[in-house]
């Protein structure tokens, strides 16, 4: 695909459940930086339909973070593909790879920093704004999915004034906004108390049951990994079911 036809498609298409909305085709990833070559993702397979859900575990230093990195078109692989519904990221220029991830990617990474001169609100908001939405629009929808992830009351407040739990909540809320088709999250409870990582578990599960969207989910809670479709464990640079 040119990146002209990347540009112009619109967020998560109706793709229906069952679909492959996430296809990695022998994904490989070498650090070349050392004295020594490191293979850390060696020809990785994985299809994940849309409203799936797969966590991915895996010790320190097996590659989790590597393998989100690609999949979120934010480093690229040494060989092989990764397909977000439909479309080639190694295709895509990096224009078209920016506007692809702003319609179609959701990312809660944990140097994922909101910005911090604007509110909770305006944070949520942007990735909205950033492709069009009129303002209002865009903050009716901001504070809709605050209220669902229990920050209805903070939405005026700056990241500085809220706790660690709160800004993980509201980048969430960031990531869901859009209503992209995949959604990647490295450990999005980590810093949360056991009700509000449920009510975020009870959104997202709302979420995958209305939309066709993916996530992909690194964690080291085993609840939450057992509360997904699937639990993919990454060893050796390979995915296989846990
Ligand atoms: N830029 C880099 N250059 C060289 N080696 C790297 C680079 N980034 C990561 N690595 C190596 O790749 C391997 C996988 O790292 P990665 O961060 O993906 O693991 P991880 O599973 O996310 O680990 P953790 O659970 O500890 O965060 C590690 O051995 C790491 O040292």
């Amino acid at each position: 695909m040119n990146e002209e036809t990347a540009m112009a498609s619109s967020g998560n298409p109706a793709f229906a459940d069952n679909e492959i909305m996430l296809q990695c085709d022998g994904l490989t990833r070498i650090y070349r930086e050392g004295p020594q070559d490191v293979t850390v993702l060696d020809a990785l397979e994985l299809e994940v339909r849309a409203g799936e859900r797969v966590a991915v575990v895996g010790s320190s230093g097996s590659g989790k973070t590597t393998l989100l990195n690609l999949l979120g078109g934010l480093d690229h692989p040494s060989a092989g593909h990764v397909r977000i519904a439909g479309q080639s990221l190694s295709e895509m220029g990096e224009a078209a790879l920016g506007s692809f991830r702003n319609r179609h990617i959701g990312f809660v990474y944990q140097f994922h920093h909101l910005l911090a001169e604007f509110s909770a609100l305006e944070n949520v908001a942007m990735p909205l704004l950033v492709r069009g939405q009129k303002r209002q629009e865009a903050q009716e929808k901001a504070r809709d999915i605050l209220s669902k992830v229990g920050m209805a009351e903070r939405c005026e407040h700056k990241p500085g004034e809220l706790s660690g739990g709160e800004r993980q909540r509201v980048a969430i809320a960031r990531a869901l906004v859009t209503d992209p088709s995949l959604v990647l999250m490295d450990e999005p409870t980590g810093n949360l108390d056991q009700t509000t990582a449920g009510n975020i578990l009870s959104l997202m599960d709302s979420l995958a049951a209305r939309s066709a969207c993916a996530f992909i989910i690194v964690t080291h809670d085993t609840g939450l990994a057992a509360h997904q479709d699937r639990v993919m464990r990454l060893d050796q640079g390979r995915l296989s079911e846990d």
